[in-house]
């Protein structure tokens, strides 16, 4: 018995996002169309107000589009219900935000444990996951600091170790580097490209930084609200 192929991992199909504000209606993106897969790394660039965080909240299902759809492993967005959206988006998707947010009360140990905690997962195998990653991010001796007591490129390294530790096939990071200096900000996307390699998933990293889509397998930009590639290899 042959087994169809699995879906990709992200499918945007002529995706337009407005908003209204009073009668005026604003569109945002407009026919966006994305396909993401695992094993790749993958660009946004795009100036400040184009849409570059409409364009996540729709990928990970905080947002649904005005028209088109939004399927993440084949299933249809729109058709969930919120609270199956919030299951998928816990179980499926690791996030990076610019400023860290880790919790302030937890330590970086806890912090890193917290998706495994939400997602049903203890005993030996997370207890070891989450050492493995700690370890990986260079923080293993780190583990009952602190968020507070820690810089912010090893603030973010501790939120790039949260962020996989269930083993999302997606990573969404918004511009994970923009509080760090440019050599903290270059170490922390080595280290977030080197674990979504390792795990073979899919990492989609916005950034202002149009160097940054050289190292990347694809990079897209928003313009005028329109989502358009941008060729990074020659
Ligand atoms: N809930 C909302 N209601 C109305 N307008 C919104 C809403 N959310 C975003 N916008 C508008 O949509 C546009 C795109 O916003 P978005 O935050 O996606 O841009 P961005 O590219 O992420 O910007 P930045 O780089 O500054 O974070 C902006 O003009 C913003 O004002």
């Amino acid at each position: 018995m042959s087994s169809s192929p699995s879906p990709p991992l992200v499918e945007l199909h002529d995706v337009t996002k407005a908003y209204t504000e009073g009668d005026a209606v604003r569109e945002v993106l407009t026919g966006a169309t994305l396909t993401l897969r695992r094993g790749e790394f993958v660009v946004l660039l795009g100036r400040s107000g184009s849409g570059k965080s409409t364009l996540l909240n729709l990928i990970s299902g905080i947002d649904l589009p005005t028209r088109g759809s939004v399927r993440v492993e084949g299933r249809e967005l729109d058709k969930l219900s919120e609270r199956e959206r919030t299951l998928l988006r816990r179980e499926r998707v690791g996030f990076v935000f610019q400023a860290f947010n880790l919790l302030p009360t937890l330590t970086v140990e806890e912090n890193v444990r917290l998706p495994l905690e939400l997602t049903g997962k203890s005993g030996a195998a997370a207890d070891a996951r989450v050492r493995e990653l700690l370890g990986k991010v260079g923080l293993g001796s780190r583990e009952q600091s602190f968020p507070d007591r820690l810089s912010g490129g090893e603030q973010q390294r501790v939120a790039v170790a949260r962020a996989l530790a269930h083993a999302p096939p997606l990573l969404l990071a918004d511009e994970p580097t923009g509080n760090l200096d440019e050599q903290t900000g270059r170490q922390v996307l080595e280290l977030l490209e080197g674990l979504i390699r390792r795990d073979n998933a899919c990492a989609f990293v916005v950034s202002h930084d149009p160097g940054l889509a050289a190292r990347a397998d694809r990079a897209f930009v928003l313009e005028a609200g329109r989502l358009i590639e941008r060729q990074v290899r020659t």
